[in-house]
């Protein structure tokens, strides 16, 4: 698995823009009832963050901030929208179904640390794993070299011997992975059991400030501001397709967080809508190949995986194609998902 490296963010990036900040903060502490409202973290001078210091970094400090313009980015917040994502549900939640692989869940060396991070080349497993739980969206054809000798003898044996390789390699990676399979329920995605992960679509500037983000600013504070400093620390074109994975906090019912980063920017800057569904299908990879990495090391994991309808409220994105997007996927083991929606 290749190390995740953190790039500090450049000094044009929006998320470190002053203004961006302040649109952020203002509309969190302009909500009259929230007097919770997140302090923006002072910026960190630019230096090449690793990925320990992120984590030390990741503690919060205050700023006052102003987030007019925002408003006039994003719809208005509907009261009950927030109101009603708080409530607790009545309904019994849903049984959870066996892990579909065999992971091991003891405790992590460092259970408090966000893992993931932004390094795009997701996906660049030597061949000589064999990777638990890897995304296997399409098997590559091995490129035949001719050998370069003149003896026809030997370069057809070479070739047949090439031949046998390259299709006993084609029927291994014929082999289909299992699809993510999804479940939808009806109910209030944080009744999740404790130790569960709750996924959900995020922005890349920083913002929880509308819909279930909204919900999950409230509820999860120290998740918010972990959330917060990756973006801060960053680059969209980084984080954009990513998922990040936040693990249990002091505060947040004992849940995991995943932030699955579908677009760059939220409101009437949002992307359009394949951008969204490949951006989707991107951080649900990168999902999957962190707990891959998890799972080899060994270290503590959800036990299981909770999301709303994602994409298909502020992101306007319906919610078939996502669902057909995620189910496309496969991965070694299987991953379920339980979708639950308050309507
Ligand atoms: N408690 C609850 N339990 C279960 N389901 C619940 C629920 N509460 C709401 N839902 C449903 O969950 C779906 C998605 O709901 P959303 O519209 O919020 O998310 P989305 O993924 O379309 O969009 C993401 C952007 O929204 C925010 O915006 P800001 O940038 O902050 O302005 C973010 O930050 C992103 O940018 C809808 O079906 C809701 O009915």
């Amino acid at each position: 698995m290749s190390e995740f490296t953190i790039k500090p963010k450049s000094s044009t990036s929006e998320v470190n823009e002053p203004h961006t900040i302040r649109r952020t903060i203002k509309r969190c502490a302009s909500d009259e009832d929230d007097d919770t409202a997140f302090v923006r973290p002072a910026k960190t001078k630019k230096t090449t963050t690793t990925k320990k210091q992120l984590q030390q970094d990741s503690s919060d400090s205050d700023d006052s901030d102003d987030s007019d313009e925002q408003e006039d980015e994003g719809e208005e917040d509907s009261e009950d929208e927030k109101q009603s994502t708080s409530k607790k549900s009545k309904k019994p939640v849903p049984a959870i179904r066996k892990r579909p692989w065999n992971m091991r869940v003891d405790s992590g060396d460092d259970e408090d640390e966000p893992v993931n991070l932004t390094n795009k080349s997701k996906n660049s497993k030597s061949k000589t794993e064999t990777p638990a739980l890897s995304t296997n969206k399409s098997t590559a054809t091995k490129q035949k070299v001719k050998p370069s000798n003149n003896d026809d003898s030997e370069s057809d044996s070479e070739e047949e011997e090439e031949e046998e390789e390259s299709s006993s390699e084609e029927e291994s990676d014929d082999e289909e992975d299992p699809k993510i399979t999804i479940s939808e329920y009806k109910g209030d995605m944080f009744a999740a059991p404790p130790k569960s992960l709750l996924l959900h679509a995020c922005n890349c500037q920083g913002s929880w400030n509308k819909g279930i983000a909204y919900a999950f600013q409230k509820n999860y504070p120290d998740h918010y501001s972990r959330y917060y400093a990756h973006c801060r620390d960053n680059d969209t074109k980084d984080l954009i397709g990513t998922c990040l994975i936040i693990p249990p906090q002091k505060t947040g019912r004992q849940h995991w967080v995943g932030c699955l980063f579908t677009s760059r920017k939220y409101g009437r800057g949002k992307d359009k809508k394949d951008q969204i569904l490949e951006n989707t299908e991107n951080a649900v990879e990168h999902m999957v190949d962190q707990l891959e990495g998890w799972q080899k090391r060994g270290k503590e994991m959800p036990i299981a995986f909770w999301m709303p309808k994602i994409n298909s409220g502020l992101f306007r994105v319906p919610w078939a194609e996502t669902k057909k997007t995620i189910e496309d996927i496969t991965c070694k083991g299987g991953l379920h998902l339980n979708v639950v929606d308050k309507k």
